[in-house]
């Protein structure tokens, strides 16, 4: 079970006081989380503000997350550096330190790193995101570079959220980067690597060719969110939203994530794709499901 009090999680002191800021005091203040990531307009172009152009402007997500009751907005250096202060103590920080544009192959690929640990110290952040492509050719470069990252927030206290992205030619080959096995697999990597937090996206246990056993047996949804989530262990699972889909297909996604342990929700393009009251109508629907699982 993923979802714990911090104290059976065994961190250290800084970590511990940065990560009860974050699921304390903030959003439902319940030790659930509801995060707003908004490194898109790097991860995939401006393409991603076309559905709603004022979400191109980072004042215009900041104030949102403040107004929904976020727990932290995700964000990289330059937008943390020029936009951030703005909202400085009114939502916490998680700096996502590496970061690419979707422009090379998805295949070899390797994120790197834009900002440090001492810069997210600097900037008051709560958080520091990092991720890590599991399963590509370049994995042992990216291990290397993780381990300085790593090192760096144990160092400074900081808690580290790892966003456990399966990705590559391998992995397309064992059933594709949703696949049960490939979301489980880079579940249990981050723990493993030490995530105080893992991100992965909602698991889809689908028969597929080539996945290997027991992964092309029957399972439920259910069943899929349940091992990912102990496969985390004591990482905390933040369950990822993806590109727009229907409100109520993410509704039962994000039910069945609590439901199996999951300690929250990390929503971008579900949430800013649309009108600002659009945007809030479905994040007080988060923070229902959200308030049903008390830590
Ligand atoms: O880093 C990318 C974002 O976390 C993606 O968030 P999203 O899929 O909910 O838009």
């Amino acid at each position: 079970m993923s979802r714990q009090p911090l104290r059976a999680l065994g961190l250290s002191t800084g970590k511990k006081a940065r990560l009860h800021r974050i699921l304390h005091t903030f959003g439902l203040a319940n030790g659930t989380a509801l995060f707003l990531p908004y490194d898109q307009g790097l991860e995939h172009g401006p393409r991603d503000f076309f559905a709603n152009p004022a979400a191109g402007d980072p004042r215009y997500i900041a104030k949102l997350a403040v107004e929904g009751g976020f727990n932290g907005i995700a964000v990289q250096i330059g937008l943390a550096e020029k936009f951030y202060w703005d909202f400085a103590g009114e939502v916490p920080l998680i700096l996502k330190l590496n970061g690419k544009t979707e422009i090379p192959p998805d295949g070899s690929a390797l994120s790197p790193l834009n900002a440090s640990v001492e810069e997210a110290v600097r900037l008051g952040a709560d958080a520091v995101g990092y991720t890590l492509y599991v399963g590509t050719p370049a994995q042992t470069e990216d291990f290397a570079q993780y381990q300085v990252v790593r090192r760096d927030a144990e160092r400074w206290g900081m808690p580290l959220i790892v966003w456990a992205y399966p990705r590559g030619s391998a992995i397309a080959d064992k059933g594709g980067k949703n696949s049960f096995y490939a979301v489980d697999y880079a579940a249990r990597t981050a723990s493993e690597l030490g995530a105080d937090m893992v991100k992965v996206n909602f698991p889809n246990p689908a028969k597929r060719t080539g996945v290997p056993a027991p992964y092309d047996g029957d399972y439920s949804t259910q069943d899929a969110i349940g091992a990912v989530v102990r496969s985390a262990n004591r990482s905390m699972l933040l369950v990822s939203g993806g590109e727009k889909a229907g409100d109520e297909a993410m509704l039962e996604k994000a039910r069945q994530s609590m439901e199996a342990g999951a300690t929250g929700f990390i929503f971008g393009r579900n949430v800013w794709q649309r009108e600002r009251v659009e945007s809030l109508r479905f994040v007080a629907h988060l923070r229902e499901i959200l308030a049903k699982y008390p830590v």
